[in-house]
């Protein structure tokens, strides 16, 4: 039986934060991980998708610039593309591992169950820590329909060797507009199929709307409140059946959801409380079991499931285990993108939370298509909300190529409380993003 002071469950941005934190402070420290080390974000989420869209917004800037300087359009070579890709995310895990090595953190591969409070089983050795946290996060689900086995996940998509002359997407949110964006720009013709009509909730349903409508523009289509109940092989393509509704394709992805990696980690013999939507924790990200913490995706939070939120939480485990007297986590302004395209992106106050509250903030809306940034790029949109709270910036949304960009630029004003006259004593490089913040207020 081998002893540390903390074990770690799950080698993602959550799991590491921790470990990187805790070693740091001489704790011993094992790291446990039963697919590729370093998570989701590096090998089937941020970081491929980001690589391929590379490509995507190249040649949605040879679009718009087509006759205004720019005689032809370029296309993408989806070997090559995946290839760059590749080079990317191949050697990730085994330097993930060998960096983790160096610093002092064991590693093991293996999958981990809990034997009791104190103790977790992995292959054939039995672990005993002082500490454990649990940040082993979300996988992909299948929607559970006839058929089932002919769709994909999000994971296959960032691996698929040729590009599928025609594709569908199941559901409406973060995954499928991103993958969508990037299938469409890539050359595939694509078809966005939902069971309502509110795609990408939690976004404001103005901005979805506008959204939804340049994608429109490039080809991508929608089907709205479709469920589809059935999915078949018809010769080389899949037929997709629902409410009097049918579709055949080349490709299916399902993007319906994630679901928490729970199952296999036996949470009763540890006394920590869990439902299907992942483990409970309090604002000290302590588990029902108060020795056993719990960060990221797999955690039951009102905040976005995302890389930076996961970081932050993981940190923030880590400052509680090495001082018990840290206060609860207080999570900063949340800035969140949809790599679609256009990028739709938003942080802090919501515009729905500031509408009902007329007398306490104030919203303004700004069409900037026809700003200098925006026009050089003959972007088809580009449009901003900012929402202030006694004139200091509280909240915004964008949606624009340059979105991600500028939300956060905002993002910073926000943490800062930067106001107007702040950065009227700045002096921003010019023409820029950043240099366009003065006109948002
Ligand atoms: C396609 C896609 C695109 C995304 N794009 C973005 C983006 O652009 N920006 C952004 O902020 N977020 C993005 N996300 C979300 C982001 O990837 C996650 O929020 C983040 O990776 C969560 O990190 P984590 O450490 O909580 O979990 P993970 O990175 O999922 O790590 C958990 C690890 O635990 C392991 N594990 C599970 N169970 C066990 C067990 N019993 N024993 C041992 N190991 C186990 C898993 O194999 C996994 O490697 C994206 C997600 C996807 C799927
Ligand atoms: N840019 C980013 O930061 C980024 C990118 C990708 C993923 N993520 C993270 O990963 C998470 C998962 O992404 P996702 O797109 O899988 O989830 P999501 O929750 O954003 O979207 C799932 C979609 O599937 C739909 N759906 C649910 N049940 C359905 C059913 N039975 N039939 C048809 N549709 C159904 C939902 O209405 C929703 O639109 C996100 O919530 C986000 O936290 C972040």
């Amino acid at each position: 039986m081998r002893k540390y002071d903390i074990a770690i469950i799950g080698s993602g941005v959550g799991g590491f934060a921790s470990a990187s934190a805790l070693i740091e402070a001489k704790k011993t420290v094992v790291m446990i991980e039963e697919d590729v080390w370093g998570g989701t974000c590096p090998n089937h989420g941020c970081d491929p998708k980001k690589i391929l869209l590379s490509g995507a917004e190249t040649i949605e800037q040879n679009i718009q610039l087509k006759g205004k300087g720019i005689t032809d359009v370029a296309s993408i070579n989806w070997g090559q593309l995946m290839e760059f890709k590749r080079s990317f995310t191949n050697p990730f895990p085994d330097n993930f591992k060998t960096n983790a090595e160096d610093l002092g953190i064991d590693t093991i591969k293996g999958t981990a169950t809990f034997l009791s409070k104190n103790q977790i089983q992995v292959n054939d050795e039995i672990i005993e820590a002082s500490n454990f946290i649990i940040a082993t996060g979300q996988r992909p689900s299948l929607l559970n329909i006839e058929g089932k086995e002919y769709m994909n996940t999000s994971t296959d998509f960032l691996e698929l060797d040729e590009l599928p002359k025609s594709m569908v997407f199941l559901g409406a949110g973060y995954i499928t507009f991103e993958l969508a964006s990037i299938a469409n720009l890539a050359g595939s013709d694509v078809t966005i199929i939902h069971h309502n009509h509110r795609p990408l909730k939690g976004f404001d349903e103005n901005y979805v709307s506008d959204l939804v409508s340049s994608m429109k523009d490039k080809g991508i289509h929608f089907a709205f409140d479709v469920d589809i109940k059935k999915v078949s092989k018809e010769d080389d393509k899949y037929a997709l059946s629902g409410n009097d509704y049918s579709l055949q394709t080349d490709y299916v992805v399902c993007a319906a959801g994630r679901v928490p990696n729970i199952e296999d980690l036996n949470l009763e013999k540890a006394d920590v409380t869990y439902d299907k939507r992942g483990v409970q924790v309090n604002d000290f990200m302590q588990t029902s079991n108060p020795s056993i913490y719990a960060c990221g995706d797999v955690v039951i939070k009102k905040q976005p499931k995302l890389t930076p939120v996961a970081s932050f939480e993981g940190s923030y485990v880590a400052s509680k285990i090495l001082d018990n007297t840290v206060k609860e986590i207080d999570y900063p302004a949340i800035t969140t993108i949809v790599y679609s395209s256009p990028k739709l992106a938003k942080v802090g106050i919501d515009i729905s939370e500031a509408k009902e509250q007329p007398d306490k903030y104030s919203i303004n809306e700004i069409d900037m298509t026809n700003w200098f940034t925006y026009r050089r790029m003959n972007e088809p949109i580009a449009k901003a909300t900012v929402i202030f709270e006694n004139k200091k910036l509280v909240g915004a949304y964008t949606l624009s190529n340059q979105a991600d960009t500028l939300i956060n630029y905002l993002t910073i004003l926000i943490d800062k409380k930067i106001t107007k006259e702040d950065i009227q004593q700045m002096i921003l490089g010019s023409p820029t993003v950043a240099s366009d913040l003065l006109h948002l207020f």
